[in-house]
């Protein structure tokens, strides 16, 4: 069968299966009220259903995903024909061949069990369904590079690659098509995407929920065979590749596979696994299991384009949000020509799903006098949701004979190539809070969660997909560009941040990207003033070179100042000018705050410092707090008194231990937080004692106050 030929029949296996429930027959309903299925319509499992059953079966599934298109659905029904038979029994075959009467080019679309990819193939080649016919494969498509190839081999024995169309969703989804679209319908675009002016490239898939049921499928593949091998890599080939000659599957096939071929096999160091807490607990999934629901993997591409960009993939469930887009982030000017802090990052970020948006950020002067500037964001953004959904547009190319949408053989091996390393337990797995960004340690700084790199739901979508011709309202096509003050400050650049940890006993920094041993710390105490605190950071650190400095202040913050001197320090610290001192760009945040948002882990934290003094900041949902509770009234005195280094001093190490678990409970009954995290100097003398806190307590680790603000902490 020539690929330009229609199909006359189109047979699913795996009829009763999940994917036929959740995606099959609404793209079969969308696609027969587009008039493009015109055909006998054959389901095969082995069920013990009749014919009724499985258009029963249909309507539950059509009602839950879309709705009800009744005359579709009628011609659903009219065209519906179901074979009842095991795939391992020749006699199910000799029924389908019947079944298929007249039909010379049928479809066959394998949505069954990988194993029984290889045996259906054979199956449908011994009973003469494979002659003149297309199938349609699956993902995924093999389990590692050898079987991935001893697949292939199977199948070319009965069909020739251009019949052959390995399925991924992702390339039938509206804003992955938009993305290589994007790319070669605009001019200007094309040579900004080198290494000559990108400087990271990142992409998030991030889901709320866990395997949802799918726990015996997910304990087979984990999170980068089912997700990494096929639909990352597609995005990013599709992204990276080179201009294809033509608009042409082959043409554009040729690019991406260069691409690929171009991407250096992952190095397991360069990969954090991580699994959701309570992942064990899921139907199907053994107690002890090691497969991974969240990876962080850096990837390289050793070409003329992209040589030393790092292109950072981050996928998880259980996560924050739903949500996957891609963001190239773009060098800053050569020269900084305005007096204001460090512009940030231009960066031109895909949403992929849910929707379709593109955002460039700019960064643009703000009205008024003087040169000063502040994060813009132009966004492109569909009012509607009204594109095909993916399956259908994948099954209606494939009836058509359509590959462009689909992954070549060579492709699909690649993609095994490159994560092949990496897969099964090659990385330590860490284990991550649900509704977290991924686990905490020993994530490095590139793994984590880059300040605006994070995905959000883009704005303007309407939320749960509405399907055209099922009473929704009519979609507005084209999309509308409208410049956006950003709700929240646009990606800072990725760069080398200089932390410095103020504290009553010591001033300790860190820069980023160096490991937390590396710290380094001079003495501290009533005496120090900004200035000989700036003076004593920059002798310390005269060997190290950064870009920007972030400071944890021992007081209330205001807007990027402190509102009054710190307890426990010497005079000045109010209306210095912290960034001339130190001559570049700078941030002053609470100290506490700091340390809250290197532990935030989701939900709400309340973070309780314990050191000379008591910092206190809570985070609610991503919304940081900084609090001055220290001094509230408690028995005689205040709660620094019981629980600050006089505390400890005065009332010895078992009493003093007393008291913070007391406050800590009073305080969380106060707040209720999530949990409460202790961190600071002192809640090292807790570790052995934490039969004194309330439960929902643990302690933190003090690097954290240099991950909180170091560039690499959580989007707040
Ligand atoms: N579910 C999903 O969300 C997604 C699934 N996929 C892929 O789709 C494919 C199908 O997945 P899914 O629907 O979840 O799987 P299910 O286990 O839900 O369904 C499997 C289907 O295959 C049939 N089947 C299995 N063994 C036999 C056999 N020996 N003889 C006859 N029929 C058999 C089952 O029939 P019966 O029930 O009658 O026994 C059922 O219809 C897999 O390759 C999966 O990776 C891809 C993306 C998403
Ligand atoms: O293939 C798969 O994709 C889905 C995510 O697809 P999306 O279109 O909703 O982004 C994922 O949840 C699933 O685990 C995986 O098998």
């Amino acid at each position: 069968m020539t690929p330009t030929q229609a199909a006359d029949a189109l047979v699913f296996f795996g009829a009763t299966g999940d994917l036929a429930y959740k995606q099959i027959f609404p793209a079969l309903q969308g696609l027969l009220a587009r008039g493009l299925l015109d055909m006998p319509i054959i389901g095969v499992a082995k069920s013990g259903w009749t014919l009724a059953q499985l258009q029963d079966r249909a309507r539950a599934s059509l009602q839950e995903h879309g709705g009800v298109n009744e005359a579709a659905f009628a011609r659903l029904c009219a065209q519906l024909q179901y074979i009842d038979g095991d795939y391992h029994d020749p006699a199910t075959f000799t029924a389908l061949r019947a079944a298929l009467g007249p039909a010379q080019h049928p479809l066959h679309y394998l949505a069954i069990p990988p194993s029984l990819f290889g045996p259906v193939t054979q199956a449908l080649a011994a009973s003469g369904c494979a002659q003149g016919a297309r199938i349609v494969v699956e993902k995924p498509f093999g389990h590692d590079l050898a079987s991935a190839q001893a697949l292939n081999r199977t199948i070319h024995q009965v069909f020739s690659e251009a019949s052959v169309f390995r399925i991924d969703h992702y390339l039938g989804k509206e804003a992955v098509q938009n993305l290589l679209y994007l790319r070669f319908a605009n001019g200007f675009l094309e040579p900004l995407l080198s290494r000559d002016h990108v400087q990271a490239i990142q992409l998030t898939m991030a889901e709320t929920f866990g395997v949802a049921g799918r726990g015996r499928f997910y304990e087979e593949v984990g999170a980068i065979r089912d997700v990494v091998q096929n639909h990352m890599l597609q995005v990013l080939s599709l992204l990276l590749m080179d201009a294809p000659a033509h608009a042409d599957h082959d043409a554009i096939r040729d690019s991406a596979a260069a691409l690929l071929r171009a991407v250096r096999t992952l190095n397991p160091g360069e990969v954090v696994r991580g699994q959701y807490q309570g992942y064990t607990q899921e139907p199907d999934v053994a107690p002890g299991s090691q497969v991974e629901t969240y990876a962080a993997l850096r990837f390289h591409v050793d070409s003329w384009r992209w040589a030393g960009v790092p292109i950072d993939v981050r996928v998880g469930k259980r996560l924050p949000v739903t949500a996957t887009a891609v963001t190239v982030f773009f060098k800053p000017p050569p020269q900084q020509m305005f007096g204001d802090a460090r512009p940030s990052a231009n960066f031109l970020r895909l949403h992929l799903t849910p929707g379709v948006q593109v955002t460039l950020g700019l960064n643009t002067k703000r009205p008024g006098a003087g040169l000063h500037g502040e994060a813009d964001e132009l966004v492109l953004h569909r009012q509607h949701w009204d594109g095909l959904a993916p399956y259908e547009r994948l099954l209606g190319d494939a009836l058509a004979g359509d590959l462009t949408l689909f992954a070549r053989e060579d492709e699909v091996e690649e993609a095994w190539r490159i994560v092949q390393d990496v897969l099964g337990s090659a990385a330590p797995l860490w284990p991550y809070a649900p509704g977290s960004w991924g686990p905490r340690r020993p994530t490095p700084c590139w793994a984590r969660t880059v300040p605006g790199s994070t995905p959000t739901r883009p704005r303007g979508h309407p939320g749960p997909a509405a399907r055209p011709g099922l009473g929704a309202p009519a979609g507005q096509r084209g999309g509308r560009m409208s410049r956006a003050r950003a709700a929240r400050p646009a990606p800072a650049a990725p760069r080398t941040v200089l932390t410095v940890d103020i504290g009553g006993t010591h001033v300790k920094v860190l820069r980023s990207g160096l490991d937390p041993e590396q710290r380094r710390r001079f003495v501290s105490g009533p005496e120090l003033t900004p200035a000989a605190m700036v003076r004593g950071v920059q002798a310390l650190v005269d060997d190290w070179t950064f870009d920007a400095v972030s400071v944890g202040y021992p007081g209330p913050v205001l807007h990027g100042q402190p509102v009054h001197n710190p307890a426990n320090l010497g005079p000045g610290w109010v209306g210095f000018d912290y960034a001339r001192a130190f001559g570049c760009p700078l941030k002053l945040i609470n100290d506490a705050a700091m340390q809250a948002l290197g532990s935030y882990q989701g939900g709400s934290l309340l973070f309780l410092g314990l050191g000379t003094g008591l910092g206190t900041a809570l985070i609610v949902d991503g919304v940081l707090e900084p609090m001055e509770l220290a001094h509230l009234p408690y028995r005689k005195k205040t709660y620094e008194d019981y629980v600050g280094l006089r505390g400890l001093k005065r009332l010895g190490k078992k009493a003093w231990r007393r008291e913070v678990g007391r406050v800590t409970a009073l305080l969380m009954q106060a707040l209720a937080p999530d949990e409460a995290v202790l961190g600071g100097g002192n809640a090292a003398l807790l570790e052995g004692h934490l039969d004194h806190l309330p439960a929902g307590v643990r302690l933190g680790d003090n690097s954290n106050a240099f991950v909180g603000d170091s560039g690499c902490g959580p989007t707040i």
